[in-house]
């Protein structure tokens, strides 16, 4: 059976906003907002555990995302613990993480889990964005987007669709994409 609608399973209103932007053009998205434990690991593994969590709970297909920051200076950190760490010091602070090295290069990572139900087990689709962190440019309407400098503009600095078509979460949302359309076609024959 087709896919009628995806239940994105986050508590984040800017997350939700761009996958109904990006994805909302092809299927009907639907928000729960449960607040999913997170686990310590790699991306992959935080990604997968939320959405077993999240299939479990709500016992039907779900979609859920775990977004990284890493910078290159620090081997990758903060990694999936910006959330902790832009909560701590703010936008300012993650600049000034830096301030010790000249590599101010930085990966944005998204990395979005899908599972059909309970006990099915995750697939994973990831988008990587390359940029820099600097001080913070722009309206800080959405995380750490001020800090995030993508080709000469910061994320903040950027129009929704800008963003929306550089982003590491479009790259990411791109992958599902295909592997709905394929999810459509798999009972047709
Ligand atoms: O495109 C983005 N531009 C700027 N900031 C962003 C972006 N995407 C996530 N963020 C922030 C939100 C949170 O501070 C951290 C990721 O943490 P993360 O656990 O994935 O998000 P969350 O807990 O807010 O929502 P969820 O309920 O989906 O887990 O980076
Ligand atoms: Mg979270």
């Amino acid at each position: 059976m087709p896919l009628e609608k995806i239940t994105f399973v986050t508590g984040n209103a800017g997350k939700l906003a761009e996958v109904q932007a990006i994805l909302g053009k092809y299927i009907k998205i639907e928000n729960h907002g449960l607040d999913l434990e997170e686990i310590q690991g790699s991306v992959e593994e935080v990604s997968a555990a939320k959405c077993r969590k999240a299939a479990e709970i709500l016992k039907r297909p779900v979609l859920t995302e775990d977004t990284c920051l890493c910078f290159r200076a620090l081997n990758g950190l903060p990694g999936p613990y910006i959330k902790w760490f832009l909560q701590g010091v703010g936008t300012e602070g993650l600049n000034k993480l830096l301030a010790g090295f000249e590599d101010k290069s930085a990966e944005a990572v998204c990395t979005f889990a899908f599972s059909e139900g309970p006990g099915c087990e995750p697939l994973i689709f990831q988008g990587r964005t390359e940029g820099r962190i600097v001080c913070p440019r722009g309206p800080a309407k959405f995380g750490w987007d001020p800090v995030f400098e993508y080709e000469g503009q910061t994320y903040a600095e950027m129009d929704k669709d800008k963003k929306n078509s550089v982003s590491h979460r479009y790259k990411a949302l791109e992958k599902f994409r295909v592997f709905l359309e394929t999810y459509d076609k798999k009972d047709e024959s």
